[in-house]
């Protein structure tokens, strides 16, 4: 190998090795620069430009962009960036896809409510979109803003408004019950982990809101199936858990295993899907369906929506409130259960006596209103304080977006950093990052401060914030009511909860977090009062039950 020197060539001893026509090989050196060069933009490639006027964190790397930077738990280390670039929106590279990152409370604020419909739609994903919802449609967290995601918008909205959330109340009661009933029962045993229970809750309200269907069994198979494959297809949604989303390149390497998981998830998922929706047409057909979403929409001619549509809305309701109920509930169960937890538990009890002096009333009433402040406050602090869907659902700019000056392009992905947001000192105060309900309560007995404006981003904001809200906050309200009022929930002192509102979640890359399992004791407050709930409980939804 040579180098050259005034037209001749040289070895790497320096010795001439004889002349070299410049025309020879300045043109062979430059074909090779703009090689390298078309090789290096072809791997730094984005789908949008760079944005001017809008910070790039840097070292990004060719073909991955901030993939491996970011890690496991983006919300995290974006909000270590804001902090260290003193940047709270910037500019990222996931692999081939570049976003805008909104990092504090009031950017967020900006980004969700004053840009509403520049920020409406949402991006599509190659293996949740490409692979995964072929069959069964794009749920409506994950549809980009088009007219079948305007009809499944407004579908769901009729059944998670507030209008039918008023004949709700039985299933409200029945699952309910079970929760305690079943929690009576196993905790003669000692301590036991709470989560099973909430997520039949969870999961057992959607199902019976879709398709009239419940299961009676926590370990229920069917059960199981939904829980197990819901999360599963939630994981390979995750940026961090699925790179061929974001670098191509992947997705022709042989034996791909994310696109042959995402088939069998898919045709697990098709499976208990189809069967659901047989049963309820079968139900139709002897006459024998409850209402239902499903029943509703099969029944109704006058609809616009088509079957996979049905199947998408269902799906959509089934896969809102599985993981974020039971996240957001046992992790609040799980700091309510610390020795300081207890005093917030013990006052809540009091809370709910000052309001209905016979307990009986407390469990009644709350199917219909949540009218006990501290019981509420401690259902906000626990949405805030556990952001279970930390990164919020990803966005994609519908229209160009004025960003102080900047223009973030039409189609560039937008990221709503929630759990840095929910946890900014700046808003929240030094306390940010204690798990503190009365934080939202003031006056002697506790009032709640009323609300103006957002409160926390747990639920987005804007024009495609979460959708079953209504009904989440119902979804808590209630089972607290109900679980603060018969026990007095004690840690397990050899598998006490982790209460970190960033450790607590097992998988960090999860689209919605999973808390850790921990232990709980539970004392009866009063068995006989508990006891007489149960059994009125028993007699009003004796007929709710769907077998
Ligand atoms: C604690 C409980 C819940 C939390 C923390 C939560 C959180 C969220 C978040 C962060 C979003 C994205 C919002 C945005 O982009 O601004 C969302 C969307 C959505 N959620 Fe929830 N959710 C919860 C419960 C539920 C339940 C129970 C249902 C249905 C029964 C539901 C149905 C939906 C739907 C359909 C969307 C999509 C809205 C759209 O894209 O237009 N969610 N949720």
């Amino acid at each position: 190998m040579s180098l050259t020197y005034e037209g001749r060539a040289i070895d790497f001893l320096g010795y001439r090795t004889g002349h070299i026509d410049i025309f020879v090989w300045a043109p062979g050196l430059a074909i090779a620069c703009t090689l390298l060069y078309a090789v290096y933009v072809l791997l730094t490639l984005t789908d949008k430009p760079k944005i001017q006027g809008i910070y790039e964190i840097p070292n990004s790397l060719p073909i991955v962009g901030h993939l491996l930077q970011l890690g496991d738990d983006h919300a995290t280390v974006c909000e270590k960036w804001w902090r260290q670039y003193k940047r709270d929106v910037f500019q990222i590279r996931l692999g081939n896809t570049r976003a805008v990152v909104v990092n504090s409370f009031d950017a967020c604020r900006k980004m969700l409510i004053g840009n509403q419909s520049a920020c409406v739609d949402r991006p599509t994903l190659y293996t949740f979109h490409g692979v995964i919802s072929s069959t069964q449609g794009f749920t409506i967290g994950s549809s980009p803003w088009d007219e079948s995601c305007k009809n499944k918008r407004k579908a769901a909205g009729q059944t998670l408004g507030r209008p039918a959330m008023r004949s709700y109340s039985p299933m409200f009661d029945l699952e309910t019950y079970c929760i305690v009933r079943d929690l009576v029962r196993d905790s003669q045993d000692g301590e036991l982990s709470i989560r099973p229970y909430l997520q039949r809750y969870a999961l057992n309200t959607t199902l019976t809101l879709c398709y009239g269907i419940r299961m009676d069994e926590v370990y229920d198979d069917l059960l199981r199936e939904v829980l197990e494959v819901g999360s599963a297809i939630s994981l390979l949604r995750s940026a961090s858990e699925n790179y061929q989303d974001y670098i191509p390149l992947l997705r022709y390497l042989p034996n791909n295993e994310k696109t042959q998981r995402g088939k069998s998830l898919r045709a697990r998922r098709d499976k208990y899907l189809n069967q659901l929706l047989d049963q309820v047409r079968d139900m139709i057909a002897k006459g024998t369906d409850k209402p239902c979403v499903a029943a509703a929409i099969l029944k109704d001619e006058e609809t616009k929506l088509s079957g996979v549509e049905v199947s998408s809305i269902c799906l959509s309701l089934v896969s809102g409130g599985f993981e974020t109920i039971p996240g957001t509930l046992t992790s609040c169960i799980g700091s309510l259960s610390t020795p300081e937890g207890q005093v917030f538990q013990d006052r809540a009890y009091e809370g709910i006596k000052r309001h209905y002096p016979d307990i009986s009333q407390a469990w009644e009433k709350s199917l219909e209103v949540e009218d006990v402040p501290y019981v509420n406050a401690i259902a906000k602090e626990a949405a805030r304080y556990y952001t279970v869907s930390a990164m919020s659902l990803p966005r994609k700019a519908h229209a160009d977006i004025d960003w102080n000056g900047a223009t973030i392009p039409k189609g560039t992905m937008i990221l709503i950093n929630a759990q840095a947001a929910n946890h900014e000192i700046e808003h929240f105060g030094p306390d940010a990052g204690t798990f503190n309900p009365e934080r939202w309560l003031q006056g002697h007995p506790p009032e709640e401060i009323p609300s103006t404006g957002i409160q926390h981003f747990s639920f987005g904001a804007g024009s495609r914030a979460c959708s079953g809200q209504l009904i989440a906050s119902r979804l808590l309200y209630t089972a607290l009511v109900r679980l603060l009022a018969s026990f007095r929930i004690v840690a397990s002192e050899s598998e006490p909860p982790n209460t970190d509102y960033v450790d607590y979640n097992q998988f960090k890359s999860a689209l919605v977090a999973i808390p850790r399992d921990f232990k709980v004791r539970l004392v009866p407050r009063d068995v006989e009062v508990t006891a007489r709930c149960m059994k009125e409980a028993e007699m009003r939804t004796r007929d709710a039950y769907v077998e």
